[in-house]
């Protein structure tokens, strides 16, 4: 590892798909001083052209460069594009190059990791950012996106401690909290707290664009409709993506969600007022002490 000291110095940075999330990660770092260049990899060249415009690159890649030349790789294509990343940057990896991700979901890009590095995968300290958007690509990238927002890491047991706080140190310089937890422990959170609303957000949004008079409705929507589908505009491949890759906890969330809903129609049709507020007091005060922390 080139890094001599961590707490300021990445080296060379290589962002592995310069979206929302790497191009914001890329100004992050620069504005920090903690880089010494960084540089972009990417699938479409309008948006990488964006991303230097921008500044939060300073030049364009291939992988395979990439490989050959970064103190730092960080992959945030969509998660179904990881193992793909992990097998042209395997046989070029340099033993002083740590990898880290952005990636929605954690079990599946660990599995590409392990099976794909082999051995190298002790190199890789998979990560998950807790900020985000419905916009995608660079134009929408910002530099305070991680500023005080939680980044998670679920380090691997192949992952030295060192490279643990080096890549820990990394995503602080970004702004970021740091939490640790494993790889299953937030597939199975997130499942819950992040990928379900995204798909009820989207669920909701198809089933009145669905509807006979979608337009009307669309016409008289206020702020709780809003706020609901926020979510529902944000990058289809990259949702698509992540209800694949964590399906199974997924279903179960889904699954809960569905029987309180249909135990919801129940006490409406049951014109039972008594148990449909028992829910709803709950549910609000949870949501309101959620404000608090
Ligand atoms: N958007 C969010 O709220 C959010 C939050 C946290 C983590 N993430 C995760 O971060 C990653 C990126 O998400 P985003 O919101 O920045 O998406 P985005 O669509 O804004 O950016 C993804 C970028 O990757 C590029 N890309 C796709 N496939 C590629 C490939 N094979 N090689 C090189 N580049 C490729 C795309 O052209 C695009 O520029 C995803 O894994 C996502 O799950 C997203
Ligand atoms: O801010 C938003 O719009 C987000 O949806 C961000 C959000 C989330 O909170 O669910 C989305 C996906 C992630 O992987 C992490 C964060």
């Amino acid at each position: 590892m080139s890094i001599v000291n961590p707490a300021s110095n990445y080296g060379t940075v290589t962002i592995v798909g310069v979206g929302l999330i790497g191009a914001s990660l890329g100004l992050a770092l620069k504005k920090a001083g903690v880089v010494n260049k960084v540089l972009g990899v990417g699938r479409s060249a309008d948006n990488l052209d964006q991303a230097l415009k921008l500044g939060a690159i300073d030049g364009i890649v291939d992988l395979v460069d990439a490989a050959k030349q970064s103190d730092v790789i960080v992959l945030c294509v969509p998660v179904a594009q990881m193992r793909t990343a992990f097998e042209v940057l395997e046989p070029h990896l340099e033993s002083r190059t740590l990898l880290t991700d952005a990636g929605s979901t954690k079990g599946d890009v660990i599995l590409a990791a392990k099976e794909v590095l082999g051995k190298k995968a002790c190199q890789f300290v998979p990560a998950h950012p807790i900020a985000g958007g419905a916009q995608h690509g660079a134009g929408a990238a910002k530099v305070d996106l991680f500023q005080g927002r939680q980044t998670i890491i679920c380090p691997l047991q192949e992952n030295s401690p060192q490279d643990i706080a080096l890549v820990e140190g990394f995503w602080q310089s970004a702004g970021a909290i740091v939490k640790q937890i494993s790889g299953v422990q937030h597939d199975a959170i997130y499942a819950a707290v992040s990928h379900l609303p995204h798909l009820l957000s989207y669920a909701l949004m198809a089933s009145v664009v669905n509807s006979e008079d979608a337009e009307q409705k669309l016409h008289h929507v206020g702020a709780g409709f809003k706020d609901f589908t926020r979510i529902a505009a944000s990058s289809p491949e990259m949702w698509r993506d992540i209800c694949l890759a964590n399906r199974t906890p997924i279903l179960k969330e889904l699954d809960q969600y569905l029987a309180m809903v249909s135990h919801l129609r129940t006490l409406i049709a049951n014109h039972d007022g008594a148990g449909i507020e028992k829910i709803f007091k709950k549910a609000s005060q949870a949501r309101q002490d959620m404000d608090g922390f």
